[in-house]
């Protein structure tokens, strides 16, 4: 018999009662993303989510129809559970819900490029405190470091419906039963790889990066016969939610930096609702996240939609990349 997501979350609030709004909404983050993952796979998204085709959301990146149902499922998910704000990507401002002790910040569809093309997209969630001193000005309770998250998952839309989460005890992977309708335990624990020789990065900016990026891509192309000794493999999907999995599952290293790019500067993810949540997941599973140098939990995000420059995978990796700032790179 499995352990069932229920009870897992109920187990987890029996030992920490401060759980107890955190399991509530991740119980109903988990119905709205089987409704997600049904609209995908049967391709059949509401019509008025369609109206608009010129949407653009708060960072600028244009709104599908997919993006739309989505922010709106998991919107009313929260209006069901503890949650005083919804902060999305979806939203250019977080969303009152009045009540609750918690704040969720969410991607609710990630990968948006790969929608039509029945590549796995997926949903990323953090929930935070709800400070009473900042209640007023909703938009300052998403400035709170990633350590303070209480609860990070991401959703996947893929072969599989998988959820990934972690309440700070460990990470764990559950899988969605259609036939039970719900979500049971796959994996008790996961752990990245210590070490891996696998890279993921959008090699089409080679020409914008800044010289130890291209230092760093360069020496493991250079396989076994250059300075790292070792043959590399690449992998880059383009949805960050398959590229987390896939380091959990196997290791390597994930790299979105910085580059010269107008709105690149800090790289291109998003600090709140993407970079706190997968560093907090990789970090519970044993890896690392860092900005390059800096562990990403510890960064003060400045807004809700603030972007950082995002290295996570295995740990000596995230290590390894962080040695070439500074180098000599020529
Ligand atoms: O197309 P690029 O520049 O490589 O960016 C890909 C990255 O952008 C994202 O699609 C950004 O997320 P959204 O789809 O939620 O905007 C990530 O999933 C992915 O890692
Ligand atoms: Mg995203
Ligand atoms: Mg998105």
């Amino acid at each position: 018999m499995p352990l069932f997501l229920e009870d897992y979350l109920a187990m987890s609030a029996t030992r920490d009662g401060r759980l107890r709004p955190v399991a509530q909404t991740i119980a109903e983050m988990a119905k709205a993303a089987a409704v997600v993952q049904a609209a995908i796979a049967s391709a059949r998204i509401p019509q008025h989510a369609e109206a608009n085709p010129d949407r653009v959301n708060a960072t600028g990146d244009a709104q599908k129809a997919l993006d739309v149902f989505a922010d709106e499922s998991f919107l009313a998910a929260a209006k069901a559970s503890p949650v005083f704000c919804y902060g999305s990507e979806e939203q250019d401002a977080p969303v009152v819900l009045g009540k609750g002790s918690l704040a969720l910040a969410i991607d609710p569809l990630d990968g948006s490029s790969n929608i039509d093309t029945n590549v796995s997209v997926g949903t990323i969630f953090s929930l935070l405190p709800a400070l009473d001193e900042h209640r007023e000005d909703p938009v300052r309770m998403y400035c709170q470091p990633g350590t303070r998250q209480l609860a990070a998952g991401i959703f996947i839309y893929g072969p599989q419906l998988l959820l990934v989460v972690t309440l700070g005890l460990g990470t764990k992977t559950f899988i969605y039963l259609p036939e039970r309708a719900g979500f049971a335990l796959l994996r008790t624990s996961a752990s990245v790889p210590e070490d891996a020789a696998e890279y993921s990065i959008n090699a089409s900016n080679r020409r914008h990066w800044p010289a130890h990026v291209r230092r760093y891509i360069e020496d493991a192309e250079a396989g076994r016969d250059g300075p790292r000794r070792r043959n590399f493999g690449m992998r880059y999907v383009g949805s960050l939610v398959a590229e987390t999995y896939r380091i959990l599952q196997r290791g390597g290293v994930f790299l979105y930096p910085s580059d010269r790019r107008d709105g690149y500067g800090s790289g291109r993810l998003r600090q709140v609702y993407e970079a706190n949540p997968i560093a907090f997941c990789i970090e519970q599973a044993g890896g690392a996240a860092t900005n390059g140098t800096t562990r990403i939990l510890d960064l003060v995000p400045e807004t809700l939609h603030a972007r950082t420059p995002l290295v996570f995978g295995s740990k000596g990796e995230v290590e390894t990349f962080a040695g070439y700032i500074g180098k000599q790179t020529i």
